[in-house]
């Protein structure tokens, strides 16, 4: 098996926060879909061969010094082309007669459009008036050559326009988000009704594919992975098993920054099951150890990040080798980590925490999908739900749940009253419910009043959050009696907490964890 089987779209990046979201969504169509930088070459876009192109939305202006371009042969391949937001700017400016600029504008959020005209291709059997999602500083003020316009916004003259022989088309909002109410359905008229792509993709092909690039890059030479009992690094684990059977070692670490229970729960979990050998390692102490006296949030993850590698370096060495070092990485890992094109929101510690000089080849096969499609990819496998669906925990553990420098007592703390909120949570049904959930120890203190007697302790915040994708999320509505016991039961049985308070902010603003 592998690509030219498939009808395919090419997404091509300039550094939008949603840029992988664009090709998870023809995926769910039943499209195969990659994104592949701005710089791809008119050669290997045709070895690729797709049905259609997609520009991205991207930081920069195009008619900037640092703009980012595309090869202009790529508009005489005859292959159709939807610009979106930067990408559609970038036809603009490149095609010849129009003008882009940033005068007095900016639009963030919600825009309702109309569209003006019944022959508006990518809007065909949708209302003539929709809500969109804006986020763009420049505006297309003329659109070029062999174009019309087919949409307009309030502050947004040009926010749709087609060239319909040539099947090029610009759209100035994020139609891959969610926010924009008919997104999807715009994005499946570009693919399918204008680029005549057919659904002949799956979850299923993925595996297979997945399986024989695995094989290929591995040959016969042995692999650690480094296995959380977590989802992404449980299916990697799975997948990796399907592939290169007993050339696979997992090592599971508990740095000290672990859950109530989390070693016996995931070695009951996993230990045995699904061909896995897994070794388990106690490296608590040295953690525990180079994290003493650090409060800066970005040196924590850093710190967490080589010390995982120098682990896997002592197992590796112990086993002989070892060329290949595989993690569970999610696209979400990759993006907030930062790239050549987006900016760092925070380093993750299996991506921007690895240290500079590692001397393993990473294998990180869903590194391109988001946490749901991880998921599915499990199901498919045939694992079982409650694997699948357990709700993700960071590698850095509690160890980014304890604001600032951590103590002992500090993660006990932590510890124990995510223990309560966990058991809660579940006696009330709602642990399959909610995305995220744990609590905080933002680390200052406070008065209260316990037995008539004055204390001073710490406040505990409890962070619940659903969310699909983990790249926006909500914060989560737990009624109220559920609340009234976690709070009471936290402030009653860990030593230490007078104050129970909740965190209502969404992503964006926030970000789901505190550090
Ligand atoms: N305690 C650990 N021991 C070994 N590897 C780990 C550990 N924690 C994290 N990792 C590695 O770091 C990767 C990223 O961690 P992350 O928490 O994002 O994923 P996960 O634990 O596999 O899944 P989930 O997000 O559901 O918790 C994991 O996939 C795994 O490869
Ligand atoms: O393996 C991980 N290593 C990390 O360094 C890390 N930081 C955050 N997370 C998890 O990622 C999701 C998004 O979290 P944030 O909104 O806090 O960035 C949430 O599910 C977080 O729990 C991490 N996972
Ligand atoms: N989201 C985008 O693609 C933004 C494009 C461009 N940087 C602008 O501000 O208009
Ligand atoms: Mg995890």
């Amino acid at each position: 098996m592998d690509l030219s089987s498939f009808d395919k779209i090419l997404v091509l990046d300039f550094g939008s926060q949603y840029n992988q979201l664009i090709t998870r969504r023809i995926r769910d169509f039943g499209v195969y879909s990659e994104l592949k930088s701005h710089n791809m070459s008119i050669e290997e876009i045709k070895a690729f061969n797709p049905k259609g192109i997609i520009f991205s939305g991207g930081p920069n202006s195009v008619y900037a010094d640092d703009a980012l371009k595309v090869d202009p042969k790529i508009f005489e391949m005859n292959i159709p082309i939807l610009g979106i937001c930067y990408g559609m700017q970038l036809m603009a400016y490149d095609l010849g007669g129009g003008k882009v600029d940033g005068e007095d504008h900016g639009q963030y959020g919600h825009a309702d459009i109309d569209i003006t005209t019944d022959d508006a291709d990518l809007f065909k059997g949708l209302p003539k008036n929709q809500p969109v999602w804006m986020s763009h500083g420049d505006l297309v003020r003329k659109v070029p050559n062999g174009f019309e316009n087919v949409a307009s916004a309030k502050g947004c003259p040009i926010t749709a326009m087609q060239d319909t022989a040539r099947k090029f088309y610009g759209i100035q909002f994020h139609a891959e988000v969610r926010n924009t109410k008919y997104g999807t359905d715009i994005l499946k008229n570009f693919v399918f009704n204008v680029c005549g792509a057919e659904a002949n993709w799956s979850m299923n092909d993925f595996v297979d594919l997945k399986i024989k690039q695995i094989r290929e890059e591995v040959g016969d030479k042995k692999v650690i992975l480094g296995l959380s009992g977590g989802v992404d690094s449980s299916v990697t684990g799975v997948l990796l098993h399907k592939a290169i059977g007993d050339q696979l070692t997992c090592i599971f670490v508990d740095h000290g920054l672990l859950r109530k229970n989390e070693v016996e729960e995931v070695m009951d979990s996993l230990k045995g099951k699904f061909g896995l050998n897994i070794i388990q390692v106690d490296a608590s102490d040295r953690f525990l150890g180079k994290l003493k006296g650090v409060s800066d949030p970005e040196q924590k993850r850093k710190i967490i990040g080589k010390e995982f590698i120098e682990v896997f370096n002592d197992e590796a060495r112990k086993l002989k080798d070892i060329d290949f070092l595989a993690q569970g990485t999610l696209y979400t890992d990759v993006i907030e980590s930062g790239t050549d094109t987006a900016q760092t929101i925070k380093s993750h510690h299996n991506v921007g925490g690895l240290p500079e000089d590692m001397h393993f080849e990473l294998i990180e096969p869903v590194r391109s999908l988001f946490k749901d499609e991880t998921r599915h990819l499990g199901e498919e496998m045939g694992m079982p739900a409650n694997l699948v669906w357990r709700q993700p925990f960071p590698g850095p553990g509690l160890g980014i749940r304890v604001i600032g420098e951590i103590t002992q007592e500090k993660l006990r703390i932590v510890r124990d009253s995510d223990f309560i909120l966990r058991k809660e949570i579940a006696k009330a049904g709602l642990d399959t419910e909610i995305w995220q959930y744990f609590t905080v120890l933002p680390g200052f203190k406070s008065v209260g009043v316990m037995g008539d007697e004055r204390t001073y302790d710490y406040t505990i915040a409890i962070r619940a959050v659903n969310s699909i994708d983990g790249m926006t999320a909500d914060f989560a509505q737990i009624p109220w009696d559920v609340l009234s016991k976690i709070s009471t039961k936290i402030a009653n049985e860990v030593d230490g907490i007078n104050r129970v308070v909740y965190d209502i902010t969404s992503k964006p603003p926030s970000t789901i964890e505190w550090e």
